[in-house]
């Protein structure tokens, strides 16, 4: 179903999303965003393809479908300057920690919700979204939700809304702990000889690899594993070097430090 959307803000995450429904075919002309400066609406027209403003309110009263994807910080602000021109529209929002009950507070209350936590692959329809929507949402807004999120990957909705915390350490920041691990094994491949091209490639299909067998297979992830550590072998000893160094203890403090800090956010802005 093809229906006007609005994104207020026109950053990552937003021209993310724009990009994959673009590459999905949704109509350029049914896709509007805003941001604050003139600078950068003209900045993400000419990238995106698509009809840009600085003007929240009038882009809102065009729209079938809101989609807030500024800071959390400025989430409060955005939706108070919105809320007389909220009538009937869907909004979703992609801000990481705010509560549905806050965002419908500052809007006006009487508004349907899905709060989503996608990521920057959905640029190029590998995105993973995870969606809850507060009682207001009817199965046709859900419906349309989803239709964003799957038009940019896969999707999933959760029914408890303090999952979205859990959801935002996994899928949400979670391109960001990949492009890490990347860049350390580019940087390792580079000092053990290879052109720094060669060391990327091989990366990065080694990442997408890793990640299509995992997919395709039914097999689990640690027996995967096992299957590339031949017993006395060259693996055995990389990984034993990641054990040594905690690396499984490492990730779940980090993942627990990302949830934290998306529940600290919502504690502090959505009060
Ligand atoms: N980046 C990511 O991987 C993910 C981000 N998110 C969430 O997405 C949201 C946006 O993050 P991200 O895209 O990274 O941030 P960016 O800083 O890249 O983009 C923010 C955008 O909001 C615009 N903006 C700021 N204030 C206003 C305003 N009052 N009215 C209209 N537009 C405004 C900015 O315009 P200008 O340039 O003019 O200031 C900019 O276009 C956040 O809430 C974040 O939690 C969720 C999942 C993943
Ligand atoms: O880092 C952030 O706050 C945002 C939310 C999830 C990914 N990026």
């Amino acid at each position: 179903m093809i229906k006007n959307i609005a994104f207020i803000g026109a950053g990552n995450m937003a021209g993310a999303i724009i990009k994959g429904l673009l590459e999905q075919n949704y109509p350029a002309a049914s896709i509007q965003a805003t941001t604050r400066t003139t600078a950068s609406a003209e900045r993400a027209a000419a990238e995106l393809g698509i009809h840009t403003s600085t003007d929240n309110r009038a882009a809102a009263e065009w729209a079938d479908v809101i989609v807030l994807a500024v800071k959390p910080q400025m989430l409060q602000a955005t939706c108070e300057g919105l809320a007389d021109s909220i009538n009937t529209q869907l909004i979703v929002s992609v801000a990481a920690g705010i509560d549905t009950a806050s965002i419908a507070r500052w809007l006006g209350n009487e508004v349907a919700v899905v709060r989503s936590m996608p990521n920057t692959p959905s640029q190029v329809g590998v995105g993973a979204s995870g969606l809850y929507a507060n009682t207001r949402a009817s199965a046709a807004d859900k419906a349309f939700a989803e239709q964003i999120a799957t038009a940019t990957g896969l999707c999933v909705w959760v029914q408890d809304e303090a999952q979205m915390h859990a959801i935002t350490a996994v899928s949400g920041s979670g391109p960001a702990y990949y492009f890490l691990f990347m860049e350390a094994m580019i940087r390792a491949g580079v000092k053990l000889g290879l052109t720094p091209d060669t060391a990327r490639q091989l990366t990065l299909q080694t990442a997408l690899g890793a990640a299509t067998l995992a997919g395709q297979v039914d097999v689990p992830v640690d027996e995967l594993k096992r299957r590339v550590m031949s017993p006395g072998g060259t693996t055995e000893r990389a990984i034993s070097a990641f054990e040594a160094g905690n690396l499984p203890q490492l990730v779940e403090q980090a993942m627990t430090d990302c949830a934290a800090r998306s529940q600290t956010l919502a504690d502090e802005l959505a009060k």
